[in-house]
């Protein structure tokens, strides 16, 4: 990968602009009413990277994972995956892109009344044509790999919110998807479950490959899964660089963010 040399860590824009991305979005604007959200945001994901999306509460972070998923449509800007305008493209190649997307959204999003095998099955039966063999082998994989397997027959609200989380994120990996999303994969798990997933999450990574966004305001968590990290602020990606460099940034409010100072330019308004 280039690196400017510049502002070591830092992405060189040019560069990272010139090469094709699965997932690239470009000068994105959204309002809602007359608040706005995104400010003119771009960020090109680094293919086969863990880019872990940090910023300060209400800063825009999942309005961002809508645009990526096609759950909301820009006011200004294009998201292109897998080289696409999804919004100039027709609905049905649209749902088609979402297919290629695995996500987790914050509460594992199952369906409560179906049992923690069926919930990781259902996307293989909804959209494959494989036989039960072929999709028990796969689930029961993923649910392996997750410490699952004991759990398959339990529902939903009789495991806990650690639990449901690798249930999802079971799910949210048997269609082999090129692209991971998650949404907060921390929120409300205690230190040492969110350390535990956030391991889980590089090692699967690791393992599987492919590129992963990770939606976080959780230092610990970006600090374990992040190959890269973007910081959005005011509706702007503000730093989007090598763990690394982020970490060791020079930029007064990245530093204060990520080393979650009181002082500094960031305020609570
Ligand atoms: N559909 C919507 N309609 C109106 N306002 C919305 C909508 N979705 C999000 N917002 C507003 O956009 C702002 C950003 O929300 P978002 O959930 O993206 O923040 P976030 O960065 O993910 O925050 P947190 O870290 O607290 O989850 C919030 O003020 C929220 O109320």
């Amino acid at each position: 990968m280039t690196l400017t040399t510049e502002r070591p860590g830092m992405h060189d824009e040019a560069a990272v602009a010139a090469e094709q991305h699965t997932v690239e979005v470009r000068d994105v604007h959204k309002s809602f009413g007359s608040s706005t959200i995104l400010n003119g945001l771009s960020v090109n994901f680094r293919d086969n990277a863990i880019t872990t999306v940090l910023g300060p509460s209400g800063t825009g972070k999942s309005v961002l994972l809508k645009h990526i998923v096609g759950l909301l449509e820009p006011d200004a800007g294009e998201v292109r995956v897998f080289g696409e305008n999804i919004w100039q493209v027709s609905e049905a190649r649209r749902y088609e892109l979402r297919t290629r997307f695995g996500v987790l959204f914050q509460d594992g999003a199952l369906f409560g009344s179906m049992n923690i095998y069926d919930n990781v099955a259902f996307p293989l039966r909804k959209h494959t044509d494989k036989s039960e063999d072929e999709i028990r082998e796969i689930v029961m994989d993923r649910l392996r790999e997750v410490g699952l397997e004991q759990a398959i027959g339990k529902a939903p609200n009789e495991i806990s919110g650690g639990m449901r989380k690798r249930a999802g994120f079971a799910r949210a990996l048997v269609m082999k998807p090129d692209v991971v999303l998650f949404d907060e994969p921390d929120s409300g798990l205690d230190p040492v479950r969110t350390k535990l997933l956030s391991q889980l999450i590089a090692e699967v990574h690791a393992e599987h490959g492919g590129t992963y966004i990770v939606i976080t305001h959780d230092i610990p968590t970006a600090r374990t899964v992040s190959d890269d990290v973007a910081v959005i602020w005011k509706g702007k990606v503000i730093h989007y660089g090598e763990a690394e460099g982020a970490f060791g940034s020079d930029d007064p409010f990245v530093r204060q963010f990520l080393a979650g100072a009181a002082d500094g330019p960031l305020g609570m308004d």
